[in-house]
């Protein structure tokens, strides 16, 4: 079966921005995450490295994929059980383990960090890969809750850095959140997003900070609902409540007036004194 890989070209996307397409993965921690991004990595073609730090966890790690691949056949090849087996197989040929993350990013287009929520550990790391990796490698942290420009202000590669938020369990949640700092350049956020996209995931792009401004009102809901199952994004759901509710919520009576959540919102505000009330009214956030 041919998968729909993706070579490593060096070209200029429509937005005149050379995007180097990714096909070699190293993927750094074969635990929940890094199991899951290997095996959706590899699925989908790409040629990847598992890293851990032993050869038991990472005979733990491919046998966590080859189960969860197990469970994605089920369905996929329900009624060609022998395409689904060669499938499996397949997909685990593409899947390599190492314990020496040295050698395991020689050839790496992409590094995805997914070790232990540590930033000292995580900054250890990629300083060292930082001296290994080739030039064009870029960097990913699947990190929860870190800043991205932390981790990145080991390395001498922040314009290569970005964050690559999976949701758990990898194989099944649709979204990735693709972050860049101030220094990620657009070629490195392109080449991310159209990593995600080859994944077959939905990404949508954050900044450092994320503010109504820095992330639009769709990826907002986006990143609700396919990253928290909500069945309405919460940008959707004050539409469809009405915004003048909304906003007398917070701005009426409270028990707790110093909570953030009761901060009076200038663009809630405007809205409302325009009459963009939400569906009530034909426009609100969103148009109808
Ligand atoms: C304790 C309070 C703390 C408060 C403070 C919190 C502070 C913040 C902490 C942040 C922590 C890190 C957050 C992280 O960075 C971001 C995240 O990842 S958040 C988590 C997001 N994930 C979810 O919300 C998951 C929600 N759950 C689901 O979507 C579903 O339950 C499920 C996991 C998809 C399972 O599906 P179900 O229908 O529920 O049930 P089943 O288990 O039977 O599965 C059905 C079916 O789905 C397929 N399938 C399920 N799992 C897999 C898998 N791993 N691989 C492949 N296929 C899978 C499969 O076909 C199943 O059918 P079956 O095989 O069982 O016949
Ligand atoms: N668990 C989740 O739901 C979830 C979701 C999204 C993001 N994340 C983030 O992903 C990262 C990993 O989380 P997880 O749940 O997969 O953790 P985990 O504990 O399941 O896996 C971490 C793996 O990293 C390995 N490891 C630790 N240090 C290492 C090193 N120096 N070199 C190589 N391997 C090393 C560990 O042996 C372990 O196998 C964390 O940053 C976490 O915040 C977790």
């Amino acid at each position: 079966m041919a998968f729909a890989t993706s070579q490593v070209v060096r070209g200029f996307s429509s937005s005149a921005v050379r995007n180097v397409v990714i096909k070699n993965v190293t993927i750094i921690g074969g635990g929940q995450m890094g199991a899951g991004i290997a095996q959706v990595a590899a699925s989908t073609g790409h040629s990847v490295t598992l890293v851990d730090t032993s050869d038991d966890i990472l005979k733990k790690s491919i046998k966590t994929i080859e189960g969860s691949l197990k469970r994605v056949v089920k369905k996929k090849f329900a009624d060609k059980p022998e395409a689904g087996e060669e499938f499996i197989k397949k997909v685990v040929q593409n899947v390599s383990t190492s314990t020496d993350v040295e050698s395991a990013v020689q050839s790496s287009d992409l590094v995805v960090e997914a070790i232990v929520e540590n930033l000292k550990i995580k900054q250890d790391l990629f300083s060292r890969l930082d001296k290994l990796a080739p030039p064009h490698t870029i960097f990913a942290s699947n990190t929860s809750s870190l800043s991205i420009s932390d981790i990145a202000s080991s390395t001498s590669r922040q314009d290569r850095f970005g964050g690559l938020h999976f949701f758990n369990p990898v194989p099944m949640m649709k979204l990735v959140e693709v972050i860049g700092t101030p220094a990620t350049s657009q070629e490195t956020l392109d080449s991310l997003l159209n990593f995600s996209k080859v994944l077959r995931k939905t990404p949508v792009s954050c900044k450092v900070r994320l503010y109504v401004s820095d992330a639009s009102k769709e990826d907002i809901d986006i990143a609700m609902k396919l990253g928290a199952g909500h069945p309405m994004g919460p940008l959707e759901l004050a539409d469809y409540i009405g915004l003048d509710i909304i906003n007398s919520v917070i701005e009426g009576e409270t028990k707790d007036p110093n909570n953030p959540l009761f901060n009076s919102s200038d663009l809630l505000n405007k809205l409302v004194a325009e009459g963009k009330l939400g569906r009530k009214t034909g426009e609100g956030f969103f148009k109808y």
